[in-house]
């Protein structure tokens, strides 16, 4: 395909614009060799290269950068950016995505699937925190959004007087806390550890040969969260924080 990054230039960059920060990967051909995030841009890029600190110094500046984003207001700022390409639906080779699906929820199942096999389930722990299903025949069963980790505490310590605001911890606080920084912990992770528990089963009891992959950048946590409470479903899960960039990759080889 003329669209896909190999046959143009081996070296490649990918862009994920999430909610909460931009998500870059650097790619030879189809090899990853290097990802980082950096923050949203603050205005429009209007120069043929990027800002110093957005690219890592061993990478060449104004190499060929495909773009997928959730973030309009955040994509319009590329429109002046050189041999940039958006990356939309249409491009995604997958049967019954929706018209409002967010593409990056699109292009980690993509990635999951081509990595470890469909069907599978995808939970992204990012700034809203996603689970999206995908049949055998690559075609999406549906998912659920939900406010992600650092969503639910901000909410809490931005709209109640007495809430400060509570860092996510390495281990679980005590189901039944007796101070409030622990009982937010307690309300917020437990929570969402019982919710997830319940969509994976049911989820397996559909598709018991699935994979289930976590991604996103609260991921790593969120299975320790998994292993400290649920060990048994936490061995079920896998985790890779680049699905979006192998999905970005196979649907230009698409
Ligand atoms: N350096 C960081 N800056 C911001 N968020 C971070 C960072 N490291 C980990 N995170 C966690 O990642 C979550 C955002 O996930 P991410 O997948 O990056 O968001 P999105 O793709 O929605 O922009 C935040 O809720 C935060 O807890
Ligand atoms: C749910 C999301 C905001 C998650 O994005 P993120 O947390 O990675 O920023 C994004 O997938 C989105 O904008 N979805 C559109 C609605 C839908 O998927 O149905
Ligand atoms: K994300």
């Amino acid at each position: 395909m003329n669209n896909s990054p190999t046959s143009k230039s081996p070296d490649w960059l990918a862009l994920m614009i999430g909610n909460s920060r931009l998500h870059w990967a650097y790619f030879q051909e189809d090899k990853l060799q290097t990802t980082w995030d950096t923050n949203h841009l603050s205005n429009p890029l209007i120069t043929s290269r990027l800002p110093s600190d957005f690219l890592l110094t061993t990478i060449p500046n104004n190499l060929p950068l495909y773009i997928a984003s959730v973030v309009p207001s955040q994509t319009k700022l590329w429109q002046n950016y050189p041999n940039t390409k958006i990356i939309t639906l249409e491009q995604i080779p997958l049967k019954n995505i929706y018209p409002t699906m967010g593409i990056d929820r699109a292009l980690a199942i993509l990635g999951a699937g081509e990595i470890y096999g469909f069907p599978c389930l995808v939970i992204d722990a990012g700034t809203a925190l996603t689970l999206t299903g995908v049949d055998s025949d690559r075609s999406l069963i549906g998912g659920a959004i939900l406010p992600g980790l650092k969503l639910q505490f901000q909410s809490l310590a931005t709209k109640a007087a007495a809430l400060p605001n509570v860092n996510l911890p390495d281990s679980l606080p005590l189901r039944w806390s007796i101070n409030t920084p622990d009982a937010i912990t307690s309300g917020i992770l437990y929570t969402i550890l019982g919710g997830i528990k319940t969509f994976i089963d049911d989820w397996l009891k559909k598709y018991p040969s699935s994979q289930i992959i976590l991604t996103g950048g609260d991921s790593q946590l969120l299975l320790s969260y998994f292993k400290q409470e649920y060990f048994k479903t936490s061995e079920k899960l896998k985790q890779n924080k680049n699905l979006i960039f192998w999905g970005i990759l196979f649907s230009l080889l698409s």
